[in-house]
């Protein structure tokens, strides 16, 4: 580790060396006051980057309108350079460093010129947590600062706690001309350093979100023996007070900011049942002393998908959205006021590219639109979200949207199956990223777009963790996204979902047995409260269906999947999906009705 106060020279030169490369008109380093946002917000309503909506409605919250050709993640831009290739895998897009460095440096080149260049020293988690680690952002966005000041620790105490350390994450972002074919994400993990030119859209300029507390944080966490996962994290507490904590990997726009805030429905509500969100996106998980998994999220904000949220699905993030907001190409009402598909009250008045609203355009808000809030803002907000040592994590779940053939839940069988599960998601693909929606794809733990080295390595390292001493948490899968010949969802989501997490708790308890089947267990008839569920006759048999012969393709499928990484997929992985497939077609060669 460098001596102290070296890191802050460090960081000296580096701002110098960006100035002399973007020749910005004026330097402001951020001390993360609310003076500061308060200025941000003066400058961006005075330029236009942000727009006032309705006073009385959304008080100190504005919309945003982003460049219509920048809306979502560009995964085809998106690199990870490392000096070999196979370091990468093929999970990543690859670019050799000094290749990397010339081509995104030529683009940097006098790319503020006219424009303030801000300094954002951030922390990743909370100030003082050993888990925790720090960044500074270099970019000439004040919406990204805005973002970020909401996002992340960030100002004085980060700077602080950088001088302390020692070392960060160093982020160079520029909005540049917002043109797609001059736009770059890079990472450079080996050099803890990330670049970003032409886009102003979250997870590409937010640079302490994917590219560090992901990309960035996977691969140090490989080397430093945790892990860094795309991960909501929710307390789940029972009416004896006592709390388990689940940590679920969906992929993007898949329902993990919905789980993390999820209001109990009436019957559990009166038995006492209460929920608590500690995070709806990033989860960095350290083993503790006691073998458990301890985790903490690293962000101190959402950065939340806004269509399909509405009082009825999410009232807990529409009461979070109450105030102090960043609504990012929402549609408006008439009285100005945000509105989506979705919301269930209100008319778009205007779309999300402010012309008027017209259904032949599309959707009034962009299916990808997003709002920006403070996590505290939540009613559901978890103080424990705030402790150094993190929460004790009792229960990982994975899950995808899968409209045929995976169960309502099933649990893995033991750890390394687990990892096979984890390895195995397939979801489809939604908004977050540009390209086709709805496409069927391997999304292994929801990180595909996320993690910063070979996924070979990736499940080497999860099965890593599975040593003598370790408690570690039961392993399930999830799909709220079964869908029914008319192509209507089969399972009701949402708050009814906490009847799912009950069962995972009673697994995790001892209380509730299960049955086995050659995918894993799934609730035994009795064990998944269904009391006042409105489902047509016959659906939850069908949801919780194990279908030998459709998982028989599917493991074949997933054969080729990690067949395609080559020498590096790890042996014992290799050997869970052979054992689970010999178990399948064991369950074919057995009469029907032995069959779970
Ligand atoms: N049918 C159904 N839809 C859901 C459920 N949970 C969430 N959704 C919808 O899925 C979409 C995305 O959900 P989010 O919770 O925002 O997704 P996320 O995983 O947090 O996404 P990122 O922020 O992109 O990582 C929204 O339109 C939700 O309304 C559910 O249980 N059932
Ligand atoms: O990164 C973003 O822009 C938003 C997000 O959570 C995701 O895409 O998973
Ligand atoms: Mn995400």
């Amino acid at each position: 580790m460098r001596s102290h106060g070296s890191s802050l020279e460090a960081l000296n030169r580096w701002v110098d060396d960006v100035a002399r490369l973007t020749e910005p008109a004026a330097i402001h380093w951020c001390d993360g006051s609310d003076a500061e946002y308060a200025a941000l917000v003066e400058t961006m309503l005075a330029s236009g980057d942000l727009l006032p909506l309705d006073p009385e409605k959304h008080p100190r919250s504005y919309l945003h309108r982003s460049s219509p050709s920048d809306v979502a993640r560009v995964e085809h831009l998106t690199f990870v350079c490392t000096p070999e290739q196979e370091d990468a895998g093929p999970n990543n897009h690859w670019m050799a460093p000094a290749e990397a460095h010339a081509k995104i440096d030529a683009l940097f080149a006098g790319a503020m010129r006219g424009r303030t260049m801000y300094v954002i020293p951030y922390c990743m988690g909370p100030i003082d947590s050993p888990i925790a680690r720090c960044g500074v952002e270099i970019t000439d966005s004040p919406y990204v600062v805005a973002n970020m000041r909401i996002m992340t620790r960030m100002g004085a105490q980060a700077l602080a706690r950088i001088e302390r350390d020692g070392v960060f994450v160093k982020g160079l972002h520029s909005t540049g001309d917002l043109d797609p074919e001059r736009r770059f994400i890079m990472h450079f993990p080996e050099e803890l350093s990330i670049k970003s030119i032409g886009s102003g859209y979250g997870g590409n300029a937010l640079l302490g979100k994917k590219c560090h507390a992901l990309r960035i944080a996977s691969h140090q966490a490989r080397r430093e023996g945790w892990l860094a996962e795309h991960m909501l994290i929710v307390g789940i507490e029972n009416p004896k007070g006592e709390k388990h904590y689940i940590a679920a990997a969906f992929p993007s726009a898949c329902g993990k900011t919905n789980l993390a805030m999820l209001i109990p429905t009436e019957g559990y509500r009166q038995a006492g049942w209460k929920v608590w969100t500690v995070g709806d996106d990033i989860c960095w998980m350290t083993p503790g002393e006691d073998g458990r998994l301890w985790a903490i999220n690293p962000e101190a904000g959402y950065f939340g998908v806004a269509p399909g949220t509405s009082a009825k699905t999410n009232p807990s993030a529409l009461a979070t959205l109450g105030h102090d907001a960043i609504f990012t190409n929402v549609a408006v009402t008439a009285d100005n006021r945000a509105w989506w598909e979705g919301l269930g009250e209100g008319e778009p008045a205007t779309d999300w590219q402010g012309r008027a609203y017209d259904p032949a355009n599309g959707p009034a808000a962009h299916p990808n639109a997003r709002f920006t809030v403070s996590a505290k803002q939540c009613p559901s907000w978890a103080p424990e979200s705030e402790a150094p040592t993190g929460v004790p994590i009792s229960a990982i779940v994975f899950g995808g949207r899968r409209p045929s053939l995976v169960p309502l839940v099933f649990e893995a069988k033991d750890w390394a199956h687990g990892v096979l599960v984890g390895a195995a998601m397939g979801s489809e693909t939604t908004a977050a990223a540009t390209g086709a929606v709805g496409v069927l794809r391997r999304d292994s733990m929801a990180m595909k777009p996320f993690c910063g080295y070979n996924f070979a390595d990736y499940f080497a390292h999860w099965l890593s963790f599975d040593k003598p001493g370790a408690k570690l948490p039961r392993i399930f899968h999830v799909n709220w996204f079964r869908k029914d010949d008319e192509g209507r969802f089969m399972w009701p989501g949402y708050g009814d979902n906490l009847r799912v997490l009950d069962w995972m708790i009673q697994r995790v308890e001892g209380l509730a047995k299960g049955t086995e089947t050659p995918i894993g267990i799934l609730p035994a008839r009795d064990e998944l409260n269904v009391e006042g569920l409105d489902m047509p006759p016959g659906a939850l048999d069908e949801l919780l269906r194990v279908d030998v012969e459709g998982w028989q393709e599917e493991l074949s499928a997933i054969g080729l999947y990690l067949e395609g990484f080559g020498e590096r997929m790890p042996e014992r992985l290799k050997a869970e999906r052979l054992r689970v497939s010999k178990a399948l077609d064991a369950a074919v060669a057995r009469p029907k009705a032995s069959v779970a």
